[in-house]
């Protein structure tokens, strides 16, 4: 079992977290993805809205019987991605996680906690994102982890390849951002 982990805050979720799921599944030859709704930040003044508005939304977005909705994090009580990963593989040592995210995010990767831990222990999905496929492919982690990168035409094979292991994808963009849309006052906070 290959599954895809698309963390993030969710808030809200929009067409392009769906976007990227269905294209993770197809060029990563994944059976399942799950959107690990992240319960925020207890160091963040302002932290997103409820986990249950988020999740409700989600569901309401993303409708696909590969996809589940979660709150793993929440669950387990772990904050820092690294924590969260190792905790997975314990309890599901059958499986083959893949960690997923835009290419905005492969830029901080090297600022995050135990992010070298993170690489060795899971293949990493990249997926293109508007304004980030350059600044991704030059990202500090990219550089460093240079001769882990699967190119994307083996992409279908980075679930099962040996750690460390990532591959970028170029996919149909989407400029959707959940941050635009709170800008626009169009997710009001239950
Ligand atoms: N339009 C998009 N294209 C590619 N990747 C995306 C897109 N939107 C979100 N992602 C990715 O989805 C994951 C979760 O994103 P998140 O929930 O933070 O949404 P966001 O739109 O990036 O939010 P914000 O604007 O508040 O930063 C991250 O890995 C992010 O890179
Ligand atoms: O573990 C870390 O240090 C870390 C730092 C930044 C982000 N992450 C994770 O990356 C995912 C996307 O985060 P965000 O803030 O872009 O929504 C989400 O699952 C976060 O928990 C993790």
């Amino acid at each position: 079992m290959r599954i895809g982990i698309l963390g993030g805050s969710f808030d809200p979720a929009h067409r392009g977290h769906a976007l990227i799921t269905r294209e993770a599944l197809r060029h990563f030859d994944l059976d399942q993805v799950w959107w690990m709704i992240s319960p925020g930040n207890p160091l963040k003044r302002e932290g997103p809205a409820p986990m249950a508005q988020r999740i409700a939304q989600a569901q309401q977005i993303m409708r696909d019987p590969r996809v589940a909705i979660t709150d793993i994090e929440a669950r387990l009580g772990t904050r820092f991605t690294a924590d969260t990963l190792a905790h997975l593989q314990a309890l599901y040592p059958g499986v083959r996680f893949v960690w997923l995210m835009g290419a905005d995010n492969l830029v901080q990767f090297d600022k995050w906690d135990h992010w070298r831990d993170i690489m060795e222990r899971v293949p990493i999905g990249v997926l293109a994102r508007p304004g980030w496929r350059m600044r991704g492919r030059k990202a500090r982690a990219a550089r460093i982890y240079a001769q882990a990168e699967l190119p994307a035409r083996f992409s279908h094979a980075l679930a099962n390849a040996q750690t460390p292991a990532w591959s970028f994808v170029n996919i149909p963009m989407s400029p959707l951002s959940s941050s635009a849309i709170r800008a626009q006052g169009d997710w009001p906070r239950r």
